[in-house]
């Protein structure tokens, strides 16, 4: 994988380019057909498969207050697009100057000035330029006039609708795994660093891992879910609360805390990613914290039959490698 800082001529010119054009969050099943469909092409071509990458993300400059939480931090975004076979990314800064672009400026300037690209795939509602004029049918017809090849991907769909980040993050906001994993193909993930907590978790009998997570990315639905950690390159089965523990006394800040089974050791300032598998219930107040450490001990059970359904969970996995 090469990362181009800007949009700097390549490298090797004598390599001709072909780039997807998008936000590529989450890289759910849609873009993952569009990556498919780029990639295949760049490789028939001999062409450098590459996507090109808005930084950060043009809600937050054009409409802060709207931009929605982000699906997945940028390291990840990068692993998944290389897993679809990306070769290339070229992040470019966003800011108000390269926003007001018209959609003809933002072909002939960047795609064709800089980067003479050969071919540009986009999804069916793809916009582009000032004001988001540009549609794939104008992309088409530059394409056409300029000499590049414009291929436009027809909608993905999960139940009748377009799979898109949006749906995803309702999906999670709603703590509805199944369906994100569904719209995702892979099971969501939630990326952060192992903080310290208020030690709490140690008496109770079931330590936790708190985990802070970016303030710019998406936090499923409060509750307690089932899933996955991986952590120094090791998967452990994981019980995850989402939420205040009102049980003493309601904190004013949401927390993330993982109890890791078979695990012991000091993860502090560690990187943590946790799949969810499962979210088995709301958070509760519980009238004393030992009726709250039966109730995890049952979460623990049913979290064991959940990962235990999952014919091919990485822990199974890491034992026969
Ligand atoms: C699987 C699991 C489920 C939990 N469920 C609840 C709950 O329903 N209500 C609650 O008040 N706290 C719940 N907690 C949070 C515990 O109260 C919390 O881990 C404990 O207070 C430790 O906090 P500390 O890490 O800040 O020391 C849960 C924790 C885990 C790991
Ligand atoms: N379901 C889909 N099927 C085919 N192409 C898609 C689908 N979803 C997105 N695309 C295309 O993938 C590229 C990147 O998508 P982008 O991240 O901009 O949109 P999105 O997933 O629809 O997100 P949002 O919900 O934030 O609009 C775009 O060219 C877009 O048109």
């Amino acid at each position: 994988m090469v990362i181009f800082g800007g949009m700097e001529k390549m490298p090797v010119q004598e390599r001709q380019l072909v780039v997807a054009l998008g936000n590529f969050d989450g890289v759910h099943r849609g873009h993952q057909q569009l990556l498919r469909q780029m990639t295949a092409y760049a490789q028939k071509n001999n062409a450098l498969a590459a996507v090109i990458l808005f930084q950060p993300h043009p809600q937050q400059v054009l409409n802060p207050s709207k931009c929605p939480k982000l699906l997945l931090d940028t390291d990840k975004k990068i692993e998944l697009l290389e897993k679809q076979g990306v070769q290339g990314i070229f992040i470019v800064p966003f800011d108000i100057d390269f926003a007001s672009l018209a959609p003809e400026e933002f072909i002939d300037k960047i795609l064709v000035g800089k980067l003479q690209v050969t071919g540009v795939f986009v999804g069916y509602d793809y916009r582009f330029g000032r004001t988001a004029e540009g549609t794939p049918e104008l992309l088409r017809e530059l394409g056409k006039q300029k000499g590049f090849y414009v291929e436009v991907v027809p909608p993905v769909l999960s139940m009748e609708t377009p799979i898109s980040s949006t749906l995803v993050r309702k999906a999670l906001s709603t703590g509805d795994i199944r369906w994100a994993k569904e719209l995702l193909g892979y099971w969501p993930v939630l990326r952060g660093k192992i903080m310290t907590g208020d030690q709490r978790g140690r008496k109770l009998g079931f330590p936790t891992a708190n985990i802070h997570v970016s303030d710019e990315l998406l936090v499923p639905q409060n509750g307690v879910y089932a899933g996955e950690a991986l952590i120094q390159g090791k998967h452990y089965l994981t019980v995850t609360n989402i939420g205040v523990h009102p049980t003493f006394g309601s904190s004013r800040q949401e927390l993330i805390e993982a109890h890791l089974l078979d695990f012991q050791g000091d993860i502090y300032h560690e990187d943590i990613e946790i799949s969810l598998f499962e979210r088995m219930r709301d958070e509760r107040k519980f009238e004393s914290p030992d009726l709250l450490i039966k109730q995890i001990r049952k979460d623990i059970e049913i979290a064991i039959k959940i990962y235990d359904d999952h014919e091919n969970n990485s822990i199974k996995r890491d034992v026969q490698a």
